[in-house]
C-alpha cells in the first residue's frame, strides 16, 4: 500500500495522529488558526485525504484539491459539505454518527433543565451579590417533569432525548421527523405528529435535525406564533435552522419564556450579537459532543474512517445519497 498525502485540518490526539502518520505523509494546517490558512491552501493541490471539522469544504477548496479521494469529518453533521456534489466527484465523505448520541442528548436535557429552572441566571444573581433575602416569585422557575417535550428530528439523538424525557421525567413526547419511525418507547409515551402540532402543543421544543436546504430557516415568525405562550426553545442542531431575528422578537414579546442555544448562525458568536447578552438566552459555545470521552471517540472513529477509505475499504460510516424516488 503506497503512502498517500493527508491534510489534517483540526487538532487530533497524538495517538490518532500517529496512526495516520504510520501509513501516510501528513500536513497539519488548521485554516481557523491564525497563520495556518496559507499552509492549508498550499497542501490542497496534493491532498488525497483530509480529516477535520468546523470549516466549510466548499467549491473553492475543492477546486484547489483535484486529487482528493476521502474527507473524514470529525462530526455527525455534514452541513460543512455538499455531500451530493462530493459523491458525484467520487469523493468519499465519512462522519461520526452514534458515538456522540448519548452525550449530545445529555447536553440537550441539561439545557431543558437549565432554562426552565433558570440555573445560569440564578448563578449570576448569587455571584453578583444580589442574594440578600429569600428569593421571591420573580425568581421562581418552572417544573420540567410532566411537561410536554416536542422534538423536531427523531433520529439517533432525538430518540435518546425522548428516552430521558419520557422515562426519566415522565414527560409526554411529541415528535416530528422527515422519515417516520416508531418511537422506540413503551406504548403511549411518544407520538409522531405534524410540525404544526409539535409547535402548538409542546412546552419544550428541541431541534435536533440536520441543516439542509429544507430545514434552513424552518423556525421563523409563523412558527413562533404557533408556539404556546411560555414555551422554551432549545436549538442543539444548527444555528441557521432558526431565524435569529424572529427568535429575538419572540423572546422580546414574551411568546417564548427562554431559549437554550448551543448553535448560532455565525460561530463563534459575534461579540455584538444581541443573543449573547439577552437575559432569557442560555448560550453555549457549540459543545453538544464536547466531553473528553466523546470527543476522543469521535477522533478515533474519524481516523479509522480515513484509514479504511484510503485503503479502498468500507469506512465505519460514510455518506450515501438518498435513493431516487
Ligand atoms: N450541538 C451539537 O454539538 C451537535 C452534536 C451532534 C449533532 N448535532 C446536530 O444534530 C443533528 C442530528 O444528529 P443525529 O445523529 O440525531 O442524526 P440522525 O440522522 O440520526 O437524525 C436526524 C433526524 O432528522 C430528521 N430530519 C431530516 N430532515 C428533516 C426535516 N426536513 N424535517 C423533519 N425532520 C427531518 C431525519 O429524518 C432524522 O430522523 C446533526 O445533523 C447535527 O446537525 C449537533
Ligand atoms: O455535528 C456534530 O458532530 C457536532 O455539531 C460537532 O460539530
Amino acid at each position: 500500500m503506497s503512502r498517500r498525502q493527508v491534510l489534517v485540518y483540526r487538532q487530533l490526539p497524538p495517538d490518532q495522529l500517529a496512526r495516520i502518520q504510520q501509513e501516510h505523509d501528513v500536513v497539519i494546517a488548521n485554516p481557523r488558526v491564525a497563520g495556518q490558512k496559507d499552509a492549508f491552501l498550499k497542501a490542497l493541490p496534493t491532498a488525497e485525504g483530509m480529516i477535520g471539522s468546523s470549516y466549510p469544504i466548499d467549491e473553492e477548496v475543492l477546486t484547489l484539491a483535484p486529487r482528493l479521494e476521502v474527507i473524514s469529518s470529525i462530526s455527525v453533521g455534514l452541513d460543512q459539505f455538499s455531500p451530493d456534489a462530493l459523491h458525484r466527484r467520487g469523493i468519499t465523505l465519512c462522519h461520526t454518527p452514534g458515538v456522540l448520541t448519548e452525550t449530545v442528548a445529555d447536553l440537550l436535557f441539561a439545557m431543558v433543565l437549565a432554562t426552565s429552572r433558570r440555573v445560569a441566571e440564578l448563578d449570576r444573581y448569587v455571584r453578583e451579590g444580589q442574594w440578600n433575602r429569600s428569593v421571591g416569585e420573580d425568581l421562581y422557575g418552572w417544573d420540567v417533569h410532566g411537561k410536554t417535550m416536542g422534538i423536531l428530528g427523531y433520529g439517533r439523538i432525538g430518540q435518546a432525548l425522548a428516552h430521558r424525557a419520557a422515562l426519566g421525567f415522565n414527560m409526554p413526547v411529541l415528535y416530528h421527523t422527515r422519515t417516520p419511525v416508531p418511537s422506540g418507547l413503551p406504548e403511549g409515551r411518544a407520538q409522531p405528529v405534524t410540525l404544526r402540532e409539535v409547535l402548538m402543543q409542546s412546552d419544550f421544543i428541541v431541534l435536533v435535525l440536520p441543516l439542509t436546504e429544507q430545514t434552513r430557516g424552518l423556525i421563523g415568525p409563523q412558527e413562533f406564533a404557533l408556539m404556546k405562550p411560555g414555551a422554551i426553545l432549545i436549538n442543539g442542531a444548527r444555528g441557521p435552522i432558526v431565524q435569529e431575528a424572529a427568535l429575538l422578537q419572540a423572546l422580546e414579546h414574551g411568546q417564548l419564556r427562554a431559549a437554550g442555544l448551543d448553535v448560532f448562525d455565525i460561530e463563534p458568536l459575534p461579540v455584538d450579537s444581541l443573543l449573547r447578552t439577552h437575559p432569557k438566552v442560555l448560550a453555549l459555545p457549540h459543545v453538544g459532543s464536547a466531553t473528553h470521552e466523546t470527543r476522543r471517540a469521535m477522533c478515533e472513529m474519524a481516523t479509522t474512517n480515513l484509514l479504511l477509505a484510503l485503503q479502498g475499504k468500507q469506512p465505519l460510516a460514510a455518506y450515501s445519497p438518498a435513493p431516487a424516488r
